[in-house]
């Protein structure tokens, strides 16, 4: 099985405007993983919340299982989506960089989440999508590093048509949530589903409780 050996589960949201196209980044980035089939067509609008997950070995860390939810953008859902907030410890924030209003909007998506969790809990990324689409873009990159400077996140720009910066970004913000729980800056806890140790640490066994097969002794 695909998480087989992973040590913690990350829960980890996608926010953001309706068709900014959290779903078909979501779905090229599961595509990605070892095995896994083949992403459907164009995307439907998503009702409420749907549930993806994929494996990822952390470049200084364990394995990790990523458990991602990817919520609807439209408002009248927004209900059904807030109620999750509580239970992530990383989100993508995610506008189109041909949609003004989308980016507009990440201000209100940011706080939507820090109103629910409490100020350090959540680890954000700011994400600028449909970075193929040059000739149509409206948002700068300059402007968008300058949004995710005054929020304190990092920013990135990628593209689910040609595939361009989606393990990176998935990538990033898992190493950034377990750096944090490196540093105690995250915490486990047990009323709090953002982060779930799966399998504790092997220690290595000392060699003097080593078990020797003897002869029997019954
Ligand atoms: N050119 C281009 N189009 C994209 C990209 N990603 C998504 N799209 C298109 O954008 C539209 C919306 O994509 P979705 O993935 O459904 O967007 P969403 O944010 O999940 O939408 P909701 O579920 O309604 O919140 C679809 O027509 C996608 O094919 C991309 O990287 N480049």
């Amino acid at each position: 099985m695909e998480a087989e050996g992973c040590r913690y589960q990350f829960r980890i949201a996608l926010l953001g405007d309706a068709a900014v196209g959290k779903t078909s980044l979501l779905r090229c980035y599961v595509a990605g993983a070892p095995g896994a089939p083949e992403p459907e067509a164009e995307p439907e609008p998503t009702v409420g919340v749907d549930f993806y997950r994929r494996a990822l070995q952390l470049r200084a860390g364990p394995r990790v299982k990523l458990q991602l939810w990817d919520t609807a953008g439209h408002e009248r859902f927004r209900c059904i989506t807030r109620s999750f907030y509580r239970n992530v410890v990383g989100v993508l924030l995610v506008f189109d960089v041909t949609n003004r209003k989308s980016f507009e909007h990440i201000r209100d998506w940011h706080q939507d989440v820090m109103a629910t969790q409490g100020p350090d809990k959540a680890i954000f990324l700011l994400i600028g999508h449909k970075s193929d689409l040059q000739s149509a873009r409206c948002v700068s990159t300059q402007e968008a590093q300058e949004l995710a400077a005054s929020l304190g996140v990092a920013f990135m720009e990628t593209s689910a048509r040609n595939c361009c910066n989606v393990e990176l970004a998935f990538d990033t913000l898992a190493d950034a949530i377990q750096q944090a729980l490196q540093q105690g800056d995250i915490k486990l806890q047990e009323d709090w589903g953002g982060v779930r140790l799966i399998h504790k640490a092997q220690s290595p066994r000392s060699p003097s409780r080593k078990h020797h097969p003897g002869p029997c002794q019954c």
